[in-house]
């Protein structure tokens, strides 16, 4: 993600981890964008006691309910552990918060992506209610899908784009949003 700064940060001002855990993600990216203004998100009692870091600070709250809005928002493995409704409902939140005033915002989904029903997909839905691993191709489990299909008018604020592979070897943007 970092080696596709251009596309990913350029006119960024602020970006907020979502269910960031204790910031490890979110630290690497503050301390490579010293300008960005860095939250992270997650439930009261992870991010309790956490100490702020120059341009990193940490919000508890649960991201069902609300939750703060940036320029950006990451999502590092963590929709893998929610249904596809409960996954849409998190932009719905943010979404609220604006209003229905036009806006952009980046949204960064990193998860693994399969393209056989692996053992960790076997693994969710034996251990997280509903969770699962999301592939990329058009059926009942990808990502391309996900907003469209269960939100269609998340669509129409945000475009999907697949940023890089499993390798992690970042490949060209193929934008599938639907905005014109
Ligand atoms: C699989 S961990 C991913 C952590 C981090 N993003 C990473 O990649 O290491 C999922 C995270 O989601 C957080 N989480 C679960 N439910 C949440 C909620 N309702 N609101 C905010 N965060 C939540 C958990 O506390 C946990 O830190």
């Amino acid at each position: 993600m970092l080696e596709s700064r251009d596309q990913f940060f350029e006119g960024l001002s602020s970006l907020v981890d979502v269910g960031g855990g204790t910031g490890l993600t979110a630290r690497t990216i503050s301390e490579a964008f010293p300008r960005l203004k860095c939250r992270v998100f997650d439930l009261p009692h992870v991010v309790a006691n956490l100490p702020e870091y120059r341009n990193l600070e940490f919000v508890g709250g649960d991201m069902f309910q609300s939750g703060p809005t940036a320029d950006a928002t990451l999502m590092k493995t963590v929709l893998h552990d929610w249904s596809d409704e409960d996954c849409v409902k998190i932009p719905r939140n943010a979404e609220k918060q604006f209003q229905g005033k036009k806006r952009e915002e980046k949204v960064v989904i990193i998860e693994m992506v399969t393209n056989e029903k692996l053992l960790m997909d076997i693994m969710m839905l034996m251990t997280v209610l509903n969770g699962r691993e999301r592939n990329e191709k058009k059926h009942d489990m990808d990502f391309t899908n996900l907003f469209s299909d269960v939100a269609p008018e998340i669509n129409a604020w945000s475009g999907i784009s697949k940023i890089a592979s499993w390798s992690g070897t970042p490949t060209p943007l193929e934008n599938k949003s639907k905005v014109p």
